[in-house]
């Protein structure tokens, strides 16, 4: 038996970039011939998708762990490493994808909407992509950086191909019983069924899922009953099975006002923007009860009045199966038609991709914690983040690297501001997972331009004084040793050193 699975936790990992390379291209008389390693590949990014052809969550439910591809690794002569390969999970449309809290972060609400849950790691750049004019030969590559490790759940709310609607009691529920595996509470009394049953139909190559909407009544489409409710079951479905009661007793009814009833709920249920509105989808009618005597009578009677109508008819029975067979391929035809065309739709229509966070304004900010050695500052933010996680640690030139993209986002300023002074812990990256430095000041950082007025720039000044005052020194140095030289050639010329024999 079909479990039909509704929600499921899932784990995924997403591949993490290759390395880049660090290599020195040789030639045979120019053995120094400058940097060739290649990049490294991204990892791959793990995206869902709403496919029209998916029903359940059930593999998810089977294999709850997913990876992606990693990235490759920069090899020399500048080759650069393979891509990861992306991993794309088709869920059935109507999935919610929630974070590990139950925020909700995507809703696969349409065919072939997309929604990257979690990115692949950035491949590290080579040391060829990292020369420029001042650094001719880095002997350093950046890292890559790992993929997004997370935990989602998935939630399909309830989304039936085919919905069964009619009044209390006209045998929706007895009907999935009879034609799937589900087993519904049936019973002889009115709005038995206060959620939608569901129930996956396999008839012959077709395999659809219905739902039993709880029974309809006169006013529920304004909320009378638990009208809205159930009407908001049918909002996803794609077909509709008026099932219709010919066994009532009631002698206010009968199939045709039991039919113009509901169509009338089902015409004003507002539909959320986008949608297909509950009437204008493919909808089928079936006679119920045909094994009481009157029943049969009754379905015969009203058949050509709904069939002039344009509707399919069906004359069944839940419990003599009589019909049965006929209605489940005829849904399921309808069904396969539905999802071509939708098929067919996403081909031309561009597929909207969910993206799932904002880019970040601001670089980083910096938070100020205490500790018994003095402030600790903390540095947060995406590129300072995957910065640190680039980094080779073991390479004092990817760390002088590292310094100088903090410097150039201005985390050294930053850090002055919030009161950092050398030697002070600053730390990059959340929690425990935070890289933790012993802060040094560069001369270049705003700690000397903070001092100074306002309009005046220090270095600049700087520079300039200390080359007049090393262009004077110099000059006094050298005028101070000619003066001292000549003195002392004067001394030994008086103490007779230098007299010369004629
Ligand atoms: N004789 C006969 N009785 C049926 C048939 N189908 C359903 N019933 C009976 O009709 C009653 C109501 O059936 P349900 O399947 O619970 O009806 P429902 O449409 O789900 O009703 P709600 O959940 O209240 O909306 C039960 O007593 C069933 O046994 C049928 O084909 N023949
Ligand atoms: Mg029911």
């Amino acid at each position: 038996m079909a479990t039909f699975v509704d929600q499921v936790t899932l784990y995924l990992r997403a591949g993490e970039g290759g390395n880049g390379c660090v290599s020195v291209k040789r030639e045979k008389f120019k053995p120094l011939a400058g940097p060739d390693g290649g990049d490294g590949g991204n990892g791959g990014s793990i995206t869902f998708f709403a496919d029209p052809q998916e029903t359940t969550l059930l593999s998810y439910h089977h294999k709850p762990h997913r990876s992606s591809d990693k990235g490759g690794f920069g090899m020399g002569d500048w080759r650069n490493g393979y891509t990861g390969q992306p991993l794309d999970l088709p869920v059935p449309v109507g999935t919610v994808v929630r974070d590990a809290d139950g925020v909700e972060l995507a809703d696969l609400s349409e065919p072939g909407m997309r929604y990257v849950a979690a990115e692949g790691g950035q491949g590290g750049l080579g040391n060829a992509s990292l020369a420029n004019t001042k650094r001719k030969a880095p002997g350093f590559a950046l890292l890559g950086t790992p993929g997004e490790e997370l935990q989602v759940q998935l939630e399909l709310k309830i989304v039936a191909d085919v919905a069964f609607v009619g009044y209390p009691s006209a045998g929706k529920s007895s009907l999935i019983a009879a034609m799937s595996a589900a087993k519904p509470k049936i019973a002889d009394y009115p709005f038995t069924t206060l959620h939608p049953n569901l129930g996956v139909v396999q008839a012959a190559q077709y395999r659809y899922t219905v739902a039993d909407v709880p029974g309809l009544i006169e006013g529920a489409s304004e909320g009378k009953g638990l009208g809205l409710d159930f009407l908001r079951h049918v909002e996803r479905c794609s077909a509709l099975l008026h099932v219709l009661d010919c066994g009532t007793l009631d002698p206010g009814r009968d199939p045709i006002s039991d039919l113009d009833v509901i169509l009338e709920e089902l015409r004003s249920y507002p539909v959320p923007e986008g949608q297909t509105p509950l009437l204008e989808r493919p909808q089928l009618i079936a006679l119920n009860k045909i094994d009481l005597p009157d029943g049969r009578e009754l379905a015969d009677f009203v058949r050509p009045e709904l069939e002039e109508r344009g509707y399919r008819v069906f004359e069944i029975s839940t419990v003599s199966h009589e019909g049965l067979k006929e209605l489940s391929f005829a849904l399921g035809e309808l069904i396969e038609r539905d999802r071509e065309a939708k098929l067919a739709e996403l081909a031309i229509k561009p597929r909207i991709v969910l993206r799932p966070r904002p880019v970040d304004e601001k670089d980083f900010e910096i938070r100020v914690e205490g500790g018994t050695h003095g402030n600790t500052y903390r540095i947060l933010g995406e590129k300072p983040q995957r910065w640190v996680a680039q980094t080779d640690f073991a390479n004092d030139e990817a760390i002088g690297y590292l310094a100088d993209r903090l410097n150039k986002i201005g985390v050294e300023d930053a850090l002055f501001k919030a009161g950092a002074v050398a030697g002070s812990a600053v730390i990059i990256g959340p929690g425990s997972q935070g890289i933790v430095f012993d802060w040094e000041p560069t001369l270049t950082s705003a700690a000397e331009l903070t001092v100074s007025p306002r309009g005046t720039d220090s270095r600049l000044e700087e520079n300039a004084r200390t080359t007049t005052r090393e262009r004077r020194e110099g000059y006094y140095e050298r005028m101070d040793g000619k003066a001292a030289a000549r003195a002392e050639l004067e001394r030994e010329r008086e103490g007779g050193v230098w007299k010369v024999d004629e």
